[in-house]
């Protein structure tokens, strides 16, 4: 039996069918993924849940093109992953994919305005910085360095750089995880205002099962 059944009605932008993944040699294997399945349409947004170790990091990251399925097949849009070379995927990850991390990975010696653009270039119609960085809750910050910043002002920053180049699909690996409560909500009502505001196809994965009340559509890992 498949560890994550899930399909929605609809033409699917996002899907995964019966992916399967296993890490190490030997008599040291492990079962990352033993079959997983999911459809999201274009424009939901789509929470991921599962305990720590189910494979959720390793499902987020093959969709997201940064390792290879074992078995299986996953495409977004018009690009099916399957058998595509470095360079194909680096061009797949640059036209479709923001990536939230629970680590912001900014850079620290340039501001928050130059964090962000330094994405910009990576599209032919990306989004209006100015009208972006409002949106993102960061209006008056825009030459502050990440260390004069909050977490959850960190975090939005990490999302603002994901969303300046207009991708068509945003992932996110436990965004909130390294907030508390109050900032966590925050978080997510900025990626929910995303979605509605620019269609954002979102997937997210999470342990944490409050998330789940934001989502379109909630896949569980077992
Ligand atoms: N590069 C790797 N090499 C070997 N094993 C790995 C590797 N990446 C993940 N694993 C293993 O695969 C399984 C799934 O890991 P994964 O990080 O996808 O789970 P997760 O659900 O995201 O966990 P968490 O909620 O703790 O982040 C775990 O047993 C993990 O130890």
């Amino acid at each position: 039996m498949p560890e994550m059944e899930q399909a929605t009605q609809g033409t699917a932008f996002v899907k995964v069918q019966d992916v399967k993944k296993v890490y190490g040699a030997g008599g040291a294997l492990t079962q990352a993924l033993r079959g997983a399945t999911l459809e999201v349409p274009q424009g939901e947004v789509c929470v991921i849940l599962g305990a720590s170790g189910s494979g959720k990091s390793t499902l987020l990251n093959i969709i997201g093109g940064l390792e290879p399925a074992d078995a299986g097949g996953v495409s977004v849009g018009e690009w099916d992953l399957t058998d595509k070379g470095q360079r194909e995927l680096v061009e797949y990850r640059r036209s479709m994919l923001g990536f939230v991390f629970q680590s912001y990975n900014l850079i620290g010696n340039l501001t928050v305005r130059e964090n962000v653009a330094v994405c910009r270039y990576l599209s032919a119609d990306p989004l209006d910085e100015g009208a972006l960085l409002d949106a993102c809750g960061l209006a008056g910050l825009e030459r502050r360095y990440p260390p004069q910043l909050s977490g959850g002002q960190q975090q939005r920053v990490s999302i603002a750089r994901a969303l300046i180049k207009n991708p068509p699909l945003l992932l996110c690996d436990e965004p909130t995880g390294a907030l508390d409560s109050t900032t966590a909500k925050d978080v997510l009502a900025l990626i929910e205002r995303v979605n509605r505001r620019w269609g954002t196809t979102v997937l997210m994965v999470t342990h944490n099962e409050d998330i789940a009340r934001m989502a379109h559509l909630v896949a569980r890992l077992w």
